[in-house]
């Protein structure tokens, strides 16, 4: 595998400055969709209809006016091209400080008496030497993770920064797996058009807010953008569905630790921006200000990224934050996006924790976090079938009189499956009734033609994951499997002619336009939306 391209192309990173230098784009580059192989082009969303779109959009969803977000404190009528928020005084950079970490065990402890802590250093030298053990063997642990979560997520980003441009005309033409391409770009077409308009945009356009307490009634639709942030953005393969968003994006910041993907979206955005690679077609007349970051969103804060604070960010967003900060602070994005990658957080609860701080400190209240992910389910469904078969095989198999000769060593069976597309296999042992517990660290290594490398990657035990975002104020609002998303929603007056014009679904017959490998590939997935409450 090649992978000095990952090493080769470094460029510093750069949040671009700022806004202002943004005022004329920023970076971008003509993208191609990552390793879940999608593809950049959205053809043709048009307008905003979609009356049960926006009824299953906020179900039974009452809640009070999103207070302003840090940037909405501006004028949100001003385009970020016109704003100058590092130098606006109104604003502080996160709502609260960030609360300052809880005393180590070894913190200096207050005398009580004179005298009495030299008569403890006599008593305890032997507790202080087992301390002073502990501290360093608990370092010890603390570097030896640390190398191999960074191992780990090295491997994930070079593989990622190898993955080769193949561009627009060869995903739709010569791919094997186009049709799985088209299909996982329209359920992110779909999740984006059915989740990101905000609580006031879809009520306006269901008509169902009693304007009449407003005297001003209405703000006017143009004037509320959306502020997206993307994690894990890739090489932008969703820019173009932003630009079709139903309600217009501002601003769209994506970040991700392979560097040079993120030099490709910036060279997509741009090449969007000045309508080259349009087909003929004009440059979008609006298109939003975007900011492109290498950045690792699962091992680091994201409180560091200029664009961000700028923003908004709530450093204190989690377990433990305070009420007010919780009702009043929180952060400044309207949506925050994670298109198949937040599995990588899985490696451990610290990562995962960081993600999900990462995302709830992004997001306003009333914001909404979507992303699409494995579905921890199929996996669940094929470990514990992995492991009946493997233990009717077993039983069926005649015990041998003298067990293994010496120096024969029983090779253990490892669950996998897959077939001439894709293929999931689990290096290590897999628990017998497919129930991942602890919820973190269950590796294994994902194959897809034409995109991944066997790259490693950790389940999302569903469950668990869900009951971990009620700390961080994360309400569970729509999760689907891909195939019932179609089911669902191929009818539907805009994603049903939208699969046609993405090439999903045959204008002819009405048939999906996937091989059965291609389907059984894309089951392995589902999508979910959550609210900050
Ligand atoms: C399958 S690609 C998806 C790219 C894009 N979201 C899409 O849907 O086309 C997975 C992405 O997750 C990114 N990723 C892996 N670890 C990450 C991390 N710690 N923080 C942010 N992104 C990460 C990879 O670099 C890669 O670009």
């Amino acid at each position: 595998m090649d992978h000095s391209s990952g090493a080769g192309g470094h460029r510093p990173s750069n949040a671009s400055g700022s806004y202002d230098s943004a005022k004329n784009g920023s970076s971008a580059s003509p993208g191609t969709s990552d390793r879940r192989p999608t593809d950049e082009s959205t053809p043709g969303e048009s307008g905003y209809s979609k009356r049960r779109r926006m009824q299953e959009r906020h179900q039974n969803r009452k809640r009070g006016r999103t207070p302003p977000s840090v940037f909405s404190r501006r004028d949100r009528s001003r385009s970020p091209q016109n704003a100058t928020p590092h130098h606006d005084s109104r604003r502080s950079r996160s709502p609260l400080p960030p609360r300052s970490p809880p005393p180590a065990d070894d913190a200096p402890k207050q005398r009580k008496r004179p005298g009495g802590g030299a008569r403890m250093g006599l008593v305890d030298r032997e507790t202080i030497r087992r301390r002073q053990e502990e501290r360093d063997r608990q370092q010890e642990e603390d570097a030896v993770r640390m190398s191999r979560d960074r191992g780990v997520s090295d491997v994930v980003r070079q593989h990622y920064n190898a993955v080769p441009e193949r561009g627009r005309e060869w995903r739709k033409t010569e791919s094997k797996i186009k049709g799985l391409r088209s299909f996982n770009n329209w359920v992110k077409s779909t999740l984006i058009q059915k989740f990101s308009p905000d609580e006031d945009f879809n009520a306006r356009f269901n008509d169902t807010k009693d304007w009449a307490e407003d005297s001003a009634g209405p703000p006017p639709m143009d004037d509320k953008k959306l502020l997206v942030l993307d994690l894990g953005c890739g090489k932008g393969g969703d820019l173009g569905k932003w630009q079709l968003a139903p309600q217009k994006v501002d601003l769209y910041v994506g970040l991700d630790p392979a560097d040079i993907s993120i030099e490709q979206a910036r060279d997509r955005y741009h090449t969007m921006r000045s309508g080259r690679g349009q087909r003929g077609r004009r440059p979008p007349p609006t298109l939003f200000h975007g900011e492109f970051q290498p950045k690792d969103c699962f091992g680091e804060s994201l409180g560091d990224v200029r664009i961000i604070q700028q923003v908004g960010f709530d450093a204190n967003a989690g377990p433990g934050g305070s009420l007010m900060a919780a009702r009043f602070g929180g952060g400044g994005f309207d949506v925050v996006t994670s298109m198949f990658a937040i599995h990588y957080a899985f490696e451990s609860e610290e990562k995962t924790r960081q993600m999900l701080s990462n995302v709830a400190g992004c997001l306003k209240k009333g914001g909404r976090f979507i992303g699409v992910c494995p579905n921890s389910d199929m996996i669940t469904s094929r470990v514990s079938a992995f492991h009946e078969q493997r233990k009717s095989r077993e039983a069926a198999k005649a015990p041998e009189p003298e067990g293994p000769e010496d120096g024969e060593v029983e090779e253990e069976e490892r669950c996998e499956w897959g077939n001439d597309i894709y293929r999931v296999r689990f290096p290590g042992a897999t628990p017998e009734n497919g129930v991942f517990r602890p919820p973190f660290g269950w590796k294994y290594t994902y194959f897809m033609r034409e995109a991944v490398e066997e790259v490693p990657e950790y389940v999302v035990p569903w469950e668990a994951f869900r009951a971990l975002t009620e700390d961080y104020n994360l309400e569970l609002q729509y999760r689907k499997p891909f195939l019932e998303i179609w089911e669902e929603e191929k009818n539907d007056r805009e994603l049903g002619p939208l699969s046609e014009r993405m090439g999903v679904r045959d204008r002819a017959t009405g048939a999906l336009l996937m091989s059965e490998e291609e389907k059984d590939a894309v089951s392995f997935y589902h999508a979910f939306c959550f609210y900050k409450v």
